[in-house]
């Protein structure tokens, strides 16, 4: 990718203190992922009326979406500490059990992109998730031996954009695996106001439900795009985001009313008028766009597909009749 995508899933460079500061802590502040909440809401109440520590917990879906909020917020509601670290953090086996040294009883142990985890670092995991121990291997040659270490009871949470890339033996460990949804517009319109609300920044509901809307269901672009607006309102308005200039701010920032920024819409054009809408490959769509076929696969096409603007067919991508209009084409009947 050559430049930074505004609508990017992903975490930009500047964006971690921000991010901080709009965590919710408590569930009950959480916004949205109703079924993931009230799930992990009763796992939460039972092991701490049984004076336990909470199964293995595993959270899977798209950058942005919180898990790492709701990693913090279960150590929170368990009144534990949180111990943070990621799969390529963790380049040998020391790594880990230095990290598994420090935990107290009940603790959560967070391991983010937890797919990354180095094999061996993974194996050693086994053995700490199911009975709370780990053998090391300690000299070398002919005198090495393994050394028993027994852990405390502890809680790991996974998290992870991709759950298939997974091994069978680690996801079987995780006694609750919780799968995080895109958001709807209601509900990221809520995180708006409450972001606007920690910034000081005044805003009405209309405003906030035009940024909803053009966040692909992901709270980190609602933030993002909160950031960018509050900017405009100061500079070009009276400071107050409402629908007009959040409209205003977002189209002078190629954001359009689907969220699709120019080069989703490039992608869709491509398609339409040297391709008829399909279908036609994903590596073709890629050369005539010019980026990585993985990159449209795994960054471009996902939204494109959830919002119903392309579908996969067996000989390569369509667009859709609501693809056609959404550009402003008119809509060719579907041919199968
Ligand atoms: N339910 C929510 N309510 C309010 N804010 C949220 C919610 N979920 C996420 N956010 C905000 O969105 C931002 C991104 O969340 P978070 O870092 O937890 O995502 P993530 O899924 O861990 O992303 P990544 O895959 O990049 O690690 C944070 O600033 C967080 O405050
Ligand atoms: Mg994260």
């Amino acid at each position: 990718m050559t430049e930074e995508r505004i609508v990017s899933g992903d975490i930009l460079n500047d964006e971690q203190t921000t991010e901080m500061s709009l965590r919710p802590q408590f569930l009950s502040q959480y916004i949205g992922q109703q079924k993931v909440k009230e799930e992990l809401g009763i796992y939460i109440l039972a092991a701490r009326e049984r004076a336990e520590s909470l199964d293995h917990v595993l959270l899977y879906g798209p950058p942005g979406l919180g898990k790492t909020t709701m990693a913090m917020v279960i150590a929170n509601e368990m009144g534990v500490q949180i111990r943070t670290t990621s799969g390529p953090a963790i380049e040998k086996p020391g790594d880990l059990v230095a990290l598994l040294n420090e935990l107290e009883p009940g603790d959560v142990l967070f391991i983010d992109e937890i797919h990354r985890l180095p094999r061996v670092a993974e194996e050693m995991l086994y053995s700490a998730m199911e009975d709370f121990y780990v053998d090391i291997m300690v000299g070398q040659g002919p005198t090495s031996h393994p050394v028993h270490f027994t852990l405390p009871p502890f809680t790991l949470v996974g998290a992870t954009t991709r759950a298939g890339m997974l091994s069978a033996p680690l996801r079987d460990r995780f006694g609750i695996i919780s799968h995080m949804e895109y958001y709807e517009t209601q509900d990221l319109k809520e995180i708006v106001l409450r972001s606007a609300d920690i910034f000081e920044t005044e805003i009405v509901e209309e405003g906030a439900y035009e940024i909803a809307l053009r966040s692909r269901g992901t709270p980190r672009i609602a933030n993002r795009l909160l950031k960018r607006v509050r900017d405009f309102a100061q500079v070009q308005s009276d400071g107050i985001v409402d629908r007009s200039v959040a409209d205003k701010a977002l189209s002078m920032l190629q954001v359009d009313h689907a969220g699709l920024d120019y080069v989703d819409q490039k992608l869709l054009r491509t398609m339409i008028e040297l391709y008829q809408g399909g279908p036609v490959g994903l590596s073709t769509i890629a050369v005539n766009i010019g980026e990585e076929t993985e990159t449209v696969e795994d960054m471009y096409e996902p939204y494109l597909i959830q919002k119903g603007f392309i579908k996969r067919t067996s000989r390569g991508r369509q667009v859709t009749p609501l693809g056609f209009e959404h550009l402003g084409y008119d809509p060719i009947s579907e041919r199968e």
